[in-house]
């Protein structure tokens, strides 16, 4: 008979100490989603622990890796300029924890489109998540967008993702028309990823993260 599921409740007083608990989180084969949501969400926000990875720029969103959890999951913070977003996404077949360090973002849920990928895609709700709140998304919940709809405030967001992956597909909202994105780091570790690595994904496939798939809410709605 299978053991009913134990979630134990975890506090993690520090960034270190959450990443050292997610690294025993991770450690077996199993994903408790609900004790990852909870530890991930008792984590009080705090910008002198993640500041070092912070790193903004002017045009799109960036993805800074912050661990690489043994191989078992990539944690990543997101910096957000004002009117920053992604496009329509899927999450290739991960689980994604995605809270909030500072600012507002706004969730937007889609159906995947239907088999011939024709006509405008189903919207499934929307939401504000605030500082502090953790949200949870897999392929089988949906696809969904993310933006900073603010003008004036920046907003910081602290990924997970596991198993890893470097690609996901970006939907277009119009048409459901899918395309293959690589993702990439503007950072790792604290550190700027080499120009000449930046360029060369860049420049070798569409890119999420430090590419040409981020833009300006105006733009995405006119080009979507
Ligand atoms: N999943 C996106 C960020 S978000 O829009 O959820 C990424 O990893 O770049
Ligand atoms: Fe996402």
């Amino acid at each position: 008979m299978e053991q009913p599921v134990q979630t134990q409740m975890w506090k993690a007083q520090t960034l270190e100490e959450l990443v050292q608990i997610l690294h025993h989180l991770f450690a077996g084969d199993k994903v408790n989603v609900a004790e990852v949501q909870a530890l991930m969400d008792s984590y009080d926000s705090n910008p002198l622990e993640w500041m070092q990875y912070a790193k903004f720029d002017q045009y799109r969103y960036t993805r800074n890796l912050v661990d690489q959890g043994n191989g078992k999951f990539n944690l990543m913070i997101l910096c957000w300029g004002e009117g920053h977003g992604s496009s329509i996404h899927d999450h290739t077949d991960s689980h994604c924890f995605m809270k909030v360090l500072q600012g507002n973002l706004k969730e937007t849920l889609f159906e995947w489109p239907n088999k011939k990928g024709i006509g405008e895609m189903m919207k499934k709700s929307e939401r504000v998540l605030r500082e502090n709140q953790c949200a949870y998304i897999n392929d089988s919940i949906g696809l969904h967008r993310v933006e900073n709809t603010s003008h004036t405030e920046c907003a910081v967001s602290l990924h997970l993702y596991s198993p890893p992956f470097e690609t996901c597909s970006t939907f277009d909202q119009r048409t459901g028309h899918k395309q293959k994105v690589r993702m990439t780091f503007y950072s790792q570790f604290g550190e700027r990823t080499p120009c000449w690595l930046f360029f060369s994904f860049a420049t070798s496939q569409r890119n999420m993260g430090v590419g040409i798939e981020k833009r300006k809410i105006k733009d995405a709605k006119e080009n979507d």
